[in-house]
């Protein structure tokens, strides 16, 4: 099968993937830190919003019917019988010919159904006894209705809704000091390979230091994952099966990096020929990282990306983040893309659909999709200025510049570009 394998689009590869991931459970948090967590469950207006009537201005609390002859010539004068701060609870209901000086977020006293700004009267001084009202006002004039906002019992948030920094805010208001979230996915991470140094060992000749477990580590925090590290795996196949069975026992899904191609080493691609192993993809159309593998192994998918840093980024944002999104309980998954024109001609031929690292220009309101120069799957020099991957479609001689591409944009993910009608 490693040999012979049978090519699929990304779009059935993730598909294929999907379908196979379990459902996680959920947890309380307090709402400190509910923030870019999804919420496990439908959330409630436990009161009216506001919850009494209020003013939205500094100002007077009248009964409108007093105002009627007011102008700015001739200004209705009104008694003031007291002051009410924002919290207060009014003590003196307006009789006839009354007022109340009132301020922004306070409660209006009973018998008052409108309210005027400063501004609009006559009141020398904080604590003259009098008030001149320069116009008329109408009933509800400059009142916030209690519950004209949201109505207790109302949806307030869905289920599968990332929780954002407005969430926070409408969940704070309703006093959810404790939040239901998705437990976040655990994301065990490993390298193959023997030529893979740490960090803070000296280069030696033939080996190099893996770039790619810290890159993908990052990766996976960003997108919503716990990330285990396990140390780099050796080339050897029952080696492989023992540490990967060992691992999956502690994750819900696991990333691999390296040793998916057709070469003597490549352990990942021996491992979907063993029997235990089940194949979802081990050829995909596209440009780099072709060879990307997954398979399921213990009940659990491991999504084995190809060793060559480029390639293993693609990777991470085709399948991984779609997976951690998916097991995060989120409702959108899907890698949607946007359009762009693309800034410089890219003509090389390509039979699969090629992901070109870029970023993107906005100039003069138009956005343009700026390649890479540096786009060979094997590069990482550029990669930390990759804010984007550029499709350029199969077959014909590529893309001319100003031709509209579409853009798989994590700097500006696509999934959050909205689909359906403006308001
Ligand atoms: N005969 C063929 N050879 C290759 C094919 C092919 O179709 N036929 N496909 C090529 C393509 S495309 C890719 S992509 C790579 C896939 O390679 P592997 O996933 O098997 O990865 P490795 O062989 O382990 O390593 C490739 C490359 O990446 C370096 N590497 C590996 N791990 C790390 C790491 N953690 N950090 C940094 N760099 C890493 C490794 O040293 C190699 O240079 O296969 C092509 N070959
Ligand atoms: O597709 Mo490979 O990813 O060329 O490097
Ligand atoms: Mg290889």
């Amino acid at each position: 099968m490693r040999f012979s394998r049978q090519m699929i689009t990304v779009e059935d590869a993730l598909h294929r993937l999907l379908e196979r991931l379990g459902k996680q459970g959920s947890e309380e948090v307090h709402i400190g830190e509910a923030y870019g967590r999804t919420l496990a469950c439908d959330m409630y207006a436990t009161e009216d919003l506001p919850h009494f009537d209020r003013s939205p201005l500094d100002g007077f609390a009248v009964r409108a019917v007093d105002t009627v002859a007011a102008s700015p010539d001739r200004p209705v004068r009104l008694k003031v019988v007291e002051t009410i701060a924002a919290g207060d609870v009014p003590t003196v209901a307006l009789a006839e010919g009354c007022a109340s000086r009132i301020m922004t977020g306070a409660m209006l006293p009973a018998g008052a159904d409108a309210i005027i700004m400063f501004e609009q009267t006559q009141q020398p001084a904080a604590i003259a006894a009098e008030v001149g009202i320069r116009r008329s006002l109408k009933p509800g004039e400059n009142v916030s209705r209690r519950g004209e906002e949201i109505r207790q019992g109302t949806i307030i948030a869905h289920e599968g809704e990332n929780i954002n920094a407005g969430t926070m805010a409408i969940l704070a208001t309703f006093g959810y000091a404790h939040v239901p979230v998705v437990r976040k996915p655990r994301i065990g991470l490993l390298s193959t390979g023997v030529e893979l140094l740490d960090v803070d060992q000296p280069l030696i000749p033939g080996k190099i230091r893996n770039s790619n477990t810290l890159m993908l580590s990052a990766l996976i925090a960003e997108a919503g994952g716990i990330p285990l590290l396990f140390p780099n795996m050796p080339d050897d196949l029952e080696v492989a099966k023992g540490t990967l069975t060992e691992h999956l026992r502690l994750v819900d899904v696991l990333v691999t990096s390296g040793g998916v191609s057709v070469g003597d080493y490549d352990v990942m691609a021996a491992l979907t020929d063993e029997p235990e192993a089940e194949l979802l993809f081990n050829r995909i159309a596209m440009r780099p990282g072709s060879p990307t593998t997954s398979l399921m192994l213990q009940g659990k998918p491991i999504i084995a990306l190809s060793g060559n840093p480029g390639a293993c980024f693609l990777g991470f944002e085709l399948f991984v983040r779609p997976t951690i999104l998916s097991l995060s309980g989120r409702q959108e998954v899907r890698v949607r893309t946007i359009q762009a024109k693309l800034a410089i001609s890219y003509t090389k031929p390509c039979p699969y659909p090629r992901y070109l690292r870029g970023w993107l220009v906005e100039e003069e309101g138009v956005l343009y999709a700026q390649p890479d120069f540096n786009e060979k799957a094997g590069n990482l020099g550029t990669l930390k200025n990759s804010e984007c991957f550029i499709i350029i479609p199969a077959g014909g001689s590529g893309k001319q510049a100003g031709d509209l591409v579409e853009v798989l944009s994590h700097a500006m993910p696509s999934w959050k570009v909205r689909e359906g009608k403006r308001l």
